[in-house]
C-alpha cells in the first residue's frame, strides 16, 4: 500500500519561539538530509507533526541476520497488564534494551533495561549519525497474525516533551495505523522488513498508533522501536 499522504510533505512548522516549533523544525532538517541520502524516503503528513519512512534503510540480508539475532540474543517476555480489572498477557512479545541507567514505566510496569548487544548498538549508532539520538529500545516480537498492538501514543512522561521514535521493521510487513486524537484523520502505513520509521515529537501529542491483530496467517515479525528516556524523580 502506497502511504497515504504519498508525494504529499510535512507543513513547515510556523515560525514561533515555542519550544515543539524548534523541535519539529529539527527533526524537519534532520529527515531532509536523510532524504538526500535515501531518495526514495517518503514523508508522512501526521500534521502538526511529521513522519518520514525510509523502506530501504536495511538490506534485505542485513534484515534477515538482524532479526536472527534478536530472536536468538534477547530475553523475550510476554508480561501481564491489567484492563478493566483483569490482568491479561499483552498480544506480543517484547523486550527491553538500553542504557544501565535507564527505566521505563510503561502500562504500569517498571522496566529495567537489557545490555546493548553489539549488533544493536551498531544500529542504534547509524541512528546517531544522522542526528537521531536514543539510549533505549522497546522491541516487539508479533509471532503470527494474532500477536498485535491497541490504540496508544508513545507519550510517558520520560519520553520527554518531544518524544522522536525511530521504527525499524523486520521480517512480515505490518500496518501501521494512525488517528488523530482530536480529529477525523487516518492514516496506514505498510511498514516493510528493513525500514525505517521516523516520527516528530508531535505526532505522539496529536495521534495515536496501532498495529491491528489480523486473522491472516502472518510470518513473525519484530519492531525495534529506538526511544529517548529521560530520567524523572
Ligand atoms: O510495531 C510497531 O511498528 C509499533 C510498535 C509501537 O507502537 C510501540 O512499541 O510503541
Ligand atoms: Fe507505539
Amino acid at each position: 500500500m502506497v502511504p497515504a499522504g504519498h508525494q504529499r510533505h510535512c507543513v513547515e512548522p510556523d515560525h514561533g519561539a515555542s519550544e515543539e516549533r524548534l523541535d519539529e523544525r529539527r527533526f524537519l532538517d534532520l529527515s531532509r538530509q536523510l532524504t538526500r541520502r535515501f531518495p526514495r524516503s517518503v514523508q508522512v503528513p501526521l500534521t502538526p507533526g511529521c513522519g518520514l519512512l525510509v523502506t530501504d534503510w536495511l538490506s534485505d540480508t542485513e534484515a534477515e541476520a538482524l532479526m536472527a539475532h534478536c530472536l536468538a540474543a534477547l530475553h523475550w517476555d510476554q508480561p501481564q497488564v491489567r484492563l478493566f480489572g483483569r490482568e491479561y498477557p499483552i498480544p506480543r512479545r517484547h523486550a527491553f534494551v538500553g542504557d544501565p541507567d535507564v527505566t521505563y514505566r510503561w502500562s504500569g510496569l517498571e522496566q529495567h533495561p537489557q545490555v546493548w548487544t553489539p549488533e544493536l548498538a551498531e544500529v542504534r549508532d547509524r541512528l546517531a549519525e544522522s542526528g537521531f539520538t536514543f539510549n533505549s529500545l522497546l522491541a516487539n516480537h508479533y509471532r503470527n497474525g494474532a500477536d498485535g498492538m491497541g490504540w496508544h501514543a508513545d507519550n510517558e512522561r520520560e519520553l520527554g516533551a518531544s518524544p522522536v521514535v525511530a521504527t525499524i521493521s523486520l521480517g512480515q510487513p505490518r500496518r501501521l495505523s494512525f488517528r488523530e486524537r482530536h480529529g477525523a484523520g487516518r492514516q496506514a502505513l505498510d511498514l516493510p522488513s528493513g525500514s525505517l520509521l521516523l516520527t516528530s515529537g508531535a505526532v505522539q501529542h496529536h495521534w495515536q498508533h496501532q498495529v491491528a491483530k489480523s486473522r491472516r496467517l502472518l510470518d513473525p515479525r519484530i519492531s525495534l522501536t529506538f526511544r529517548y528516556i529521560h530520567s524523572i524523580g
